[in-house]
């Protein structure tokens, strides 16, 4: 595993539940999970060979970095890569034609809720997709999706998204504190109204997103006035177009 920063971390620590043996390259890491091997230069393996590579480094390095370690892959192996926007035609030429596989997870991952999505080129069909798949299910949800693009898309949509949220979240905090409370009781307020609201859309048989908004709204009531103020005007809806538009315009850029 070459990188093993914020996500990648995250994805390892679930990733160790299968049978596979890791290694992780980081010149960053003080320790890697129990289990795992951690190296902080190539050079210290470089006689090695592995059934996969996984690339965890940003998008902006691999060019670089991602050649040295293509006679580091055996025979059936592929190169699995989570960066946002690197091409699978890009990852397979540096990787010496290997059969490449591009996976879009999210961070809770950490957590064991993460979605994500994936897609392979075409000697990576078969083995290669299903093993990433595995590993991906370790980690929350995964989604083979059925094109290359669907993946910026999921990029732009899940990727991203936990900060989306976070952002949000902050934004109603600090409002909720501005309303009198300390931080502790605004963070238990928003996030828990948040995870309830999220379990029970999550429901199975749960109404439309719509119809949820709608049972919480009284005619003439407080949540009416608040919405009104929040996306009468179609503000929300506007800025969250914006939002996916502008990420998934930047792993475009990263291709
Ligand atoms: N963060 C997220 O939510 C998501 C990230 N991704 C993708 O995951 C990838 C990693 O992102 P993220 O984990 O956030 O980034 P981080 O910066 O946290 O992790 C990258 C790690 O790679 C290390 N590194 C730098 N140079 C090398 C090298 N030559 N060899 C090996 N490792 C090296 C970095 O060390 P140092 O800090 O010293 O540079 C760092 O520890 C990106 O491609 C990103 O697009 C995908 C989905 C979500
Ligand atoms: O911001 C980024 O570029 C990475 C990819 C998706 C989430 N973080």
């Amino acid at each position: 595993m070459v990188g093993c920063g914020k996500m990648g971390g995250a994805l390892l620590s679930h990733w160790m539940q299968g049978n596979e043996q890791f290694t992780v390259v980081d010149p960053a890491l003080d320790s890697a999970p129990d289990g795992a091997r951690l190296v902080r230069d190539r050079s210290e393996i470089a006689s090695e060979t592995f059934d996969v590579v996984i690339v965890a480094i940003k998008p902006q390095m691999i060019d670089d970095i991602l050649p040295d370690y293509a006679s580091m892959l055996s025979e059936n192996g592929y190169v699995l890569s989570i960066a946002a926007g690197c091409s699978l035609s890009r990852l397979s030429r540096l990787m010496g034609g290997a059969p490449a596989v591009r996976v879009m997870p999210n961070l809770p991952a950490a957590v064991g809720k993460g979605v994500s999505g994936l897609c392979a080129d075409d000697k990576g069909q078969g083995p290669a997709l299903a093993h990433a798949e595995a590993m991906m299910g370790r980690t929350g949800t995964a989604v083979v999706v059925d094109s290359e693009d669907k993946i910026d898309r999921v990029t732009a949509v899940a990727g991203s998204g936990p900060g989306y949220v976070f952002e949000i979240a902050r934004a109603y905090v600090a409002a909720a504190m501005e309303m009198g409370f300390d931080e502790d009781e605004a963070r238990a307020l928003v996030l828990g109204t948040i995870e309830g609201a999220t379990a029970m859309a999550l429901e199975p048989g749960a109404a439309g997103l719509e119809d949820l908004r709608n049972s919480v709204t009284s005619k003439g009531g407080t949540t009416a006035a608040g919405l009104d103020a929040l996306n009468g005007d179609g503000t929300i809806s506007r800025k969250m177009r914006e939002t996916l538009k502008a990420a998934y315009n930047r792993a475009v850029e990263l291709r």
